[in-house]
Formats: C-alpha cells, structure tokens, sequence
C-alpha cells in the first residue's frame, strides 16, 4: 500500500523518519512520499531521512519556532492560520500514485495534538483518498495535563480520519529506560506493526501464492467504517528449519515447501495468529467483545505460509471477535529469518484504556480549574497589604 505520510509534531516527525528508515531497509516501498509539519524548529532539524523540502515549520510568527508547549488549542490555531504552508508541500505529493494518506501524531503534546485534526479536515475536503491517523497516547506517568490533551484531540480526530489507528506509550513503556532510548525502541515497534500491515499490501502478485498475496483494497476495505483500530503481532525465528529445507530441496531436487512439515507449518500460523491477537496490541482492549473488521496477514519466506494456517486462523479471528468481516492473506518477504502475523482489528470498542485517559482528563481539568482560581487569591493575598492601604502607582 503506497502511503502519503504527515508527520506531525515531534513524535509524529521522528517516527515518520523511522519508517522511512524502515522503508530503505526493507525495500518495501510503502511511504510514496512523506512531509513533516511543526512549530518547533530544532524538532525539524533533529530529522534525519525526511526530505529538507518537506520540513514545514508553521506558527513562526506567534511562537518564533519554539513550539507552543503542550498547548493544544494554539497548535489548533496555529494549523488552521498556516494551512496554506502545510498545503504547499502537499502540492508536492504526488497524490495519484498513493494510496491513501496517514497523519502520524502524539495526541498528548500541543502541535500535533492540536494541528493533527486540522490538517484531517483539510485533506479530506480536497481529495478523495482515505485519510488515517496514526495517535499515540502518552504513557500514564507524563501527568494531567498530556492526558487531558490526548482524550481531547482524541475524541477530535477519531471525527476527523477514515479511521485511527492508536498505539499506546503507557502499554509499551518499560520502566529504567531513558526517554530518548525508549521513545527508540517504542517506536522501532510502531514501525514493524505498521511497516508489515502497510507493506503488504505492496507485494508484487505473481508467482505460486499469487491469490492470497494480500491487496491494499483489503487494507483500505477493513479500516473503512471509521472508528478506531488496533494491531497485534508475534513472530518466530525461522532460520535453522529455512537453511535445512533449503539444503534438503537441493539434495533431493525437490522444492522448499515440500521439504517442509506442512503440519507444523499451519500449527506455527495459527499459534502466532493467537498469540497476535491475545498479546499486547497497540492498544489494549478486549477483543471478544467485539471488533467490526479484521485483517490477517502473515508475513515470511513463502515456502513457510501456507493458506491452511491463514484460513485456521482467520476462522480463529472470526470466532473469537464475532465480526464476519475477517480478512486475510500472506505477505511473502524471502530474505526473512521469521514468520510474523500481524493481526489488525478495526471499529473496537470495549477499550478500557480510553475509558480510563478520559477519567483521569476530567479530573486533570478539575484540577488545573481549581489550582487557577485559587492561585489568582493568592497572589492577591501576596500582593495587596490587609487594609489596602497601599494604592498601587496606577
Ligand atoms: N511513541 C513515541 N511517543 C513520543 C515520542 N516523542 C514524544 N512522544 C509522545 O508524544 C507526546 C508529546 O508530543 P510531542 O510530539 O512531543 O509534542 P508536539 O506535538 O511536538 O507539541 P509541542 O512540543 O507541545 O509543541 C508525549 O506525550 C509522548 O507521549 C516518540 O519518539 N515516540
């Protein structure tokens, strides 16, 4: 699936790099062109494989490229003032060769949490590709006032997008870590969730597997219908069983695949379609309650996917989430060491965590409320002698 990406904000700006970074990596060709948007200058500069061209630093005038801390309603602001900057490296994409556009964001800061459903807004008016978002919520720790940030711009851009597609910092952070080496690992699987789901939709058809390669129409027709989405995934190192078959298939002059255990090879599917869905998504919820849609793909050398595993395991997915919408295919990557499945779960809606964000923002509020006017008696207290005998100078 070929992607115009936006990355928005200081989180949304570094892991756009990283996909483009994954991108070269792998090959796979999924971000056709990638622009990033800020008020902070530094944060621009910071970027690595973002194009210089593309770097659009907005607000100049009111925030002198120091970004607007944690301010969400000035990044709103400042978005909508400068809409026409964000536009001019838009002009630039070009739109017919993408697929669809994802706007990647941290919802808890203020440029991008702000600016995110602007720039939505604005993209959705003037093209006809699907817009999503990619939100990140900030981690638990990081206080009232990102939390209060998030569940608003949240609630604001699930509005907006065809689809949001959430990964949560809070379910991800490991403790003892640094912010910046672990804002590097979290992201690293940010960008391996979405870079296989995304890629696969890149894949040449042609060859043996050629009908359950999956097709970015899969992609788009699961995240249609809007809401929010969620993504699972497990891989298993296959290295040793993929240099033995390799060597047996010349030995024998037979081929891969049947050098392989066919039945160990659909039990390793669905025991990783399994452990995608039940282990830690992107953001935790509970799947037996419901999901709309879902897409499976699975991902590896060819000769280790084989269509009973994924059929298993798409008649799992549909079991386990009651939807009857569920999709799936292979993604065949032949310099692979593993077989992965990546597991995407879209319109859920029994999501304890939002429930939660949005606690702890009302009482975020109610206390910043609190603190404001009780701060505004207490400099007065300072201030003004106890008889007010003192006249100020005027
Ligand atoms: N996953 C991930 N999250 C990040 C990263 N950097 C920041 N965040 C998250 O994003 C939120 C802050 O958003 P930023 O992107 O730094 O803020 P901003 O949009 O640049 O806005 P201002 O700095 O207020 O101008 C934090 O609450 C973090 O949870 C990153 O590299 N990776």
């Amino acid at each position: 699936m070929k992607l115009a990406m936006i990355g928005f904000g200081q989180a949304g700006g570094k892991i756009l790099d990283r996909f483009l970074e994954h991108d070269e990596q792998t090959g796979s060709n999924v971000v056709r062109a990638a622009v990033a948007v800020n008020t902070a200058k530094a944060d621009l500069m910071g970027l690595e494989h973002v194009p210089q061209e593309n770097r659009v630093l907005i607000g100049q005038s009111r925030v002198k490229g120091h970004g607007v801390g944690a301010d969400n309603e000035l990044g709103a602001e400042i978005a909508e003032e400068d809409i026409d900057e964000i536009q001019g490296a838009i002009d630039s994409i070009p739109v017919h060769e993408v697929d669809a556009f994802l706007i990647i964001t941290g919802l808890g800061g203020g440029t991008g949490s702000g600016g995110s459903p602007v720039m939505a807004r604005h993209i959705k008016r003037i093209y006809t590709e699907p817009v999503y978002g990619l939100g990140v919520l900030p981690a638990g720790d990081e206080g009232g006032i990102y939390t209060l940030n998030a569940a608003r711009s949240f609630r604001t851009l699930v509005r907006e997008v065809d689809n949001l597609l959430v990964f949560d910092n809070d379910a991800w952070r490991k403790s003892g870590e640094s912010m910046q080496g672990g804002y590097r690992q979290i992201n690293d699987e940010i960008v391996t969730r979405f870079g296989i789901l995304f890629g696969a939709g890149e894949v040449e058809q042609g060859g043996e597997v050629a009908e359950s390669v999956v097709d970015s129409s899969e992609i788009i027709n699961t995240l249609a219908g809007g809401g929010v989405s969620t993504v699972g995934y497990a891989a298993e190192d296959v290295s040793d069983e993929k240099q033995s078959s390799g060597l047996l298939s010349r030995f024998t002059g037979g081929d891969e695949q049947s050098s392989l255990d066919s039945a160990s090879t659909t039990n390793r599917i669905t025991s990783l379609v399994r452990k995608a869905a039940l282990g830690r998504l992107t953001l935790p919820c509970k799947i037996e309650n419901g999901a709309e849609r879902a897409l499976l793909v699975t991902a590896g050398p060819s000769q280790f996917l084989n269509r009973k595993g994924i059929e298993r395991g798409r008649k799992w997915l549909e079991e386990q989430t009651g939807s009857m919408e569920v999709r799936g295919g292979d993604y065949p990557v032949e310099d692979s060491n593993n077989v992965a499945a990546v597991v995407l779960l879209s319109g859920v809606t029994d999501v304890p965590r939002i429930k939660e964000l949005q606690q702890i923002a009302i009482e975020a509020r109610e206390n910043i409320d609190d603190i404001r006017g009780e701060s505004e008696q207490n400099l007065q207290d300072l201030v003004e002698d106890d008889d007010d005998e003192l006249e100020p100078l005027f």
